[in-house]
């Protein structure tokens, strides 16, 4: 198991927007997190991230208990995220943005890099490597020195999704990965969460587009009013008359 979460409680003012929710992500599996709007997925993703702390509840996450810990400190234990809405340097370039996503990983002193240290030459090396390794993976080559502002939408969530690989993470969380992409974009997507699968990290996926959830989900966590009311594999989840329900009433 890597990351568990046990009853976890979090309002906003009178909002219960998790309602004691529990569930377990299992090692290298893509677990898909629906539920209509406002149904409090994107919130379940801030309390594991750690921009909120829940009130009550525990989540576990490789063994240790990381409930309220800092969002740098659950960022080095090794969970990474992107956002709904994309958050990137905008002036910066596509490398630099990727570059971003590693300090995590450097491991040089402000001494190393202010006295120029082997050290500071050897991580820096490394770490150029491993940038072109995320570059070349999501197909951002022709990019690599485009300022991210100037690119299509489609690829700066490419360039997002680099970003949070390079912190090299166990636990990869996407939020809503497809929201404004086409349908080759989407396809794409796709073949790129199985890679990712493929490199060992497991995946937290929230997704509004049901037929890319429905194939791509191995296990699959619905929420409605903050608590959740199905959970299974995505053929269980698409004939449970619970989650029908819940669907339908929220149109
Ligand atoms: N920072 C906040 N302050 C106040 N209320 C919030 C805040 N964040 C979320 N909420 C409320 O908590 C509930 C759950 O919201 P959340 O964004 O987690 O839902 P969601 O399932 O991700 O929705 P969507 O699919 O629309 O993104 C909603 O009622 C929302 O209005």
């Amino acid at each position: 198991m890597l990351l568990q979460l046990n009853n976890v409680f979090k309002t906003f003012g009178g909002i219960v927007a998790i309602n004691n929710l529990s569930f377990e992500v299992r090692n290298n599996q893509i677990l898909g997190l629906i539920g209509p709007n406002g149904a409090g997925k994107t919130t379940v993703f801030n309390c594991i991230t750690g921009i909120y702390k829940p009130e009550k509840g525990t989540i576990y996450f490789d063994g240790k208990n990381i409930t309220g810990l800092k969002p740098h400190v659950i960022s080095k234990l090794g969970i990474a995220r992107t956002f709904q809405t994309i958050r990137l340097f905008p002036s910066m370039s596509v490398a630099e943005n990727i570059m971003a996503g590693r300090h995590t990983k450097c491991r040089q002193t402000w001494f190393d890099s202010l006295i120029r240290t082997p050290k500071y030459f050897k991580d820096e090396k490394e770490n150029w490597l491993k940038i072109k390794y995320y570059i070349d993976l999501l197909k951002l080559s022709e990019y690599t020195t485009s300022i991210v502002s100037s690119l299509p939408y489609g690829l700066q969530r490419k360039v997002e999704i680099a970003r949070a690989l390079a912190s090299e993470p166990k636990l990869l969380i996407l939020d809503e990965p497809a929201a404004g992409l086409n349908n080759k974009e989407t396809q794409e997507l796709v073949d790129l969460i199985y890679q990712i699968k493929a490199m060992g990290i497991t995946i937290l996926l929230i997704e509004h587009d049901m037929d890319m959830m429905m194939s791509l989900a191995e296990y699959i966590i619905v929420m409605n009013f903050g608590e959740k009311i199905a959970e299974g594999i995505p053929s269980e989840i698409q004939s449970n008359p619970q989650v029908i329900e819940a669907y339908l009433g929220s149109e």
